[in-house]
Order: C-alpha cells, then sequence, then structure tokens
C-alpha cells in the first residue's frame, strides 16, 4: 500500500491503550529515546515494564547502542530498576560479533580496528574475535610529525566504526590506513549509522555522524549492522521465534527503529519522547509509517490504574 495512504494510528485514551496491548503478546523496545535520555528513566517506564510483564507480556531490548556488552548492559537495566538477562538484549555491538564470526567466517589470524567503546571489544571477545584500537588510542594528541608513526597492519582484518565519546583524528588515520589499502582488503563496518541520539537536554551527533569522516575520505560505504539493517533483524529472529502478528516495535526514530519493525513486517508503535516528530511520521511523503503513535511508552502505566 502506498504509504501516502496508510495513516498511522495515534493513541491517547486508556481505552485505547488498553486494545493496543490486547493485540500483542511481545514488544521489541528501543533503548535510547523509548525508555531513558543516557541514564534518565522516563516517567511511567518503570511501572510500564513491570506491569506488561505481570501481564505475560514479553519485552525484548533492541538497541543501536554499541557502548555496552550486553553484560554490561544488564549491570545498567538494573541499576535503572529494570530487571533483564544477556537474551533479552540484541546490542548493534552484538550483532556486529556474531556477523563477523557467523556471517564473515572472520580468519583466526586476522584482528578488528575499533572506533569506539568497551562494548564492541567485549562482545567481539566473546566470539574469539581479538580488537585493537578503542580506548588504546585515546586522548593520543597527533602533531603534524607523527603521520610518519602510523604504519599498515597486515593483522587488520576489518575496521568496526561505533559511538566513540573519544574519537580522534589519529583514530580516524589509522582507521583510513588500514581501509585504503586495497591488498590488505579490511571489511568496513559500522555498529549503526544513527545521525543523532537523545540525551536528556537535547539531540547529538550520533555513530553515523561520527563515521562520515571515514566515508567521504574513503569514498566507501560501510556494511551496516544496527537497526533498520538486515543483521540485526536476522539476529532477532535467529534467537525468537515470536509471531510476527503479535510482535510490535517500539522505538522513537522513523529511519532506525520503525523502519527495522517494517522490514520485519511487524507492528510498529512510534513514541514522541525521542527524535522522531509526529509530523514527520504523518507527512503524506513520509515513506516510513508507523502502525501507530502515542505520546510515551510510560503512558501504558495509566492502564493499571485505570
Ligand atoms: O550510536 C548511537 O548513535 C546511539 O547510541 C544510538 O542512536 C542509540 O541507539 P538506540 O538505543 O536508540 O537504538
Amino acid at each position: 500500500m502506498p504509504s501516502s495512504i496508510v495513516v498511522p494510528k495515534k493513541l491517547t485514551t486508556v481505552e485505547q491503550y488498553k486494545a493496543f496491548l490486547d493485540q500483542y503478546d511481545t514488544f521489541l523496545l528501543d533503548c535510547d529515546g523509548v525508555l531513558w535520555h543516557g541514564s534518565h528513566v522516563l516517567e511511567g517506564i518503570l511501572e510500564t515494564v513491570h506491569f506488561l510483564r505481570k501481564n505475560g507480556k514479553k519485552l525484548v531490548f533492541v538497541t543501536n547502542n554499541s557502548t555496552l556488552s550486553r553484560a554490561n548492559y544488564v549491570k545498567k537495566f538494573q541499576k535503572l530498576g529494570i530487571e533483564a538477562t544477556e537474551k533479552d538484549i540484541f546490542s548493534s555491538a552484538f550483532a556486529t560479533a556474531v556477523y563477523l564470526r557467523n556471517i564473515l567466517d572472520f580468519p583466526k589470524d586476522k584482528r578488528v580496528y575499533v572506533i569506539g567503546e568497551s562494548g564492541i571489544v567485549d562482545e567481539l571477545k566473546d566470539v574469539g574475535i581479538e580488537s585493537t584500537g578503542a580506548s588504546d588510542d585515546n586522548g593520543v594528541i597527533m602533531t603534524h610529525a607523527d603521520f610518519g608513526s602510523i604504519e599498515q597492519d597486515p593483522t587488520i582484518g576489518a575496521v568496526v566504526c561505533g559511538f566513540d565519546l573519544n574519537l580522534n583524528y589519529r583514530k580516524l588515520a589509522k582507521a583510513f590506513t588500514y581501509l585504503n589499502n586495497k591488498e590488505q582488503n579490511a571489511h568496513f563496518i559500522l555498529t549503526n549509522d544513527d545521525t543523532t541520539f537523545p540525551a536528556p537536554n537535547g539531540i547529538y551527533p550520533g555513530t553515523g555522524s561520527l563515521a562520515q569522516p571515514l566515508i567521504t575520505a574513503l569514498n566507501r560505504n560501510p556494511l551496516v549492522m544496527g537497526k533498520p539493517n538486515k543483521p540485526m533483524l536476522d539476529c532477532f529472529f535467529a534467537n525468537y521465534h515470536t509471531d510476527p502478528s503479535r510482535t510490535c516495535m517500539v522505538g522513537d526514530r522513523l529511519d532506525t527503529d520503525i523502519d527495522f519493525g517494517v522490514n520485519g513486517n511487524i507492528a510498529t508503535l512510534m513514541v514522541l519522547t525521542g527524535v522522531s516528530t509526529e509530523a514527520e511520521a504523518m507527512d503524506p511523503k513520509q515513506p516510513i509509517k508507523p502502525t501507530y503513535i502515542m505520546q510515551s511508552f510510560g503512558d501504558f502505566a495509566k492502564v493499571e490504574n485505570a
């Protein structure tokens, strides 16, 4: 059906919330912009998570944020008051590690150069892949005399770029050097390509924006793992055999979360606590249409008190 004909249904009343919830057993939940901003849990989220689980709903957390391993995400969830186990969490770092190991059959004698944080390093280690870079190059200030210190490294079989609060020129120069060596033929992979992400006081450049200097310098498009791309979807459906007709993706971004659900042929609910706006979703020219829209996922807590 042409996207201009699909009109998202806005949920605003407790009766509509209840009727919506009765249709689904499994909810795939984005994290940044749905559950929290950074480490600030949004209003009503804890009550909603408790209420849905008490009513037998399955919650699966699907995040493009590659900064933490699933083990460390479990600790973050617990610290924020949300019970979770590693098998409930699908992060772009996990999808990247699984893809390198299982799909690319990454050679045992090769390593990965990482622009990113511990989530990528830890998930790669979990599947037996050695990495270098990441925090090793944090705070390393280059001078114009340092260019000679950047050498080729034939052990690098892939460069993986994720969100990195400590991105610097040295990391970009090393990644470029490895990827620009045609004989080496190293894979160029992004954990995700979110252009921005929501924080408590606004939105900030995301992984897709941080990787742009490499994409421009190399004139090469990377392989992207996270939502809405197929590797993350394959990762989810390989681990969960849910009934697609009773599964709903909940997210705040049209171009990642909602598109991910559309690609997976499941219903989608867009919340207005993150990046995308209602006007963007309702625009007839918008090709990606959520099934439903509501203000906040935390509003479902009102059903319990109704
Ligand atoms: O990597 C980034 O740009 C952000 O961390 C990412 O956008 C957040 O991922 P989400 O939980 O919204 O999927």
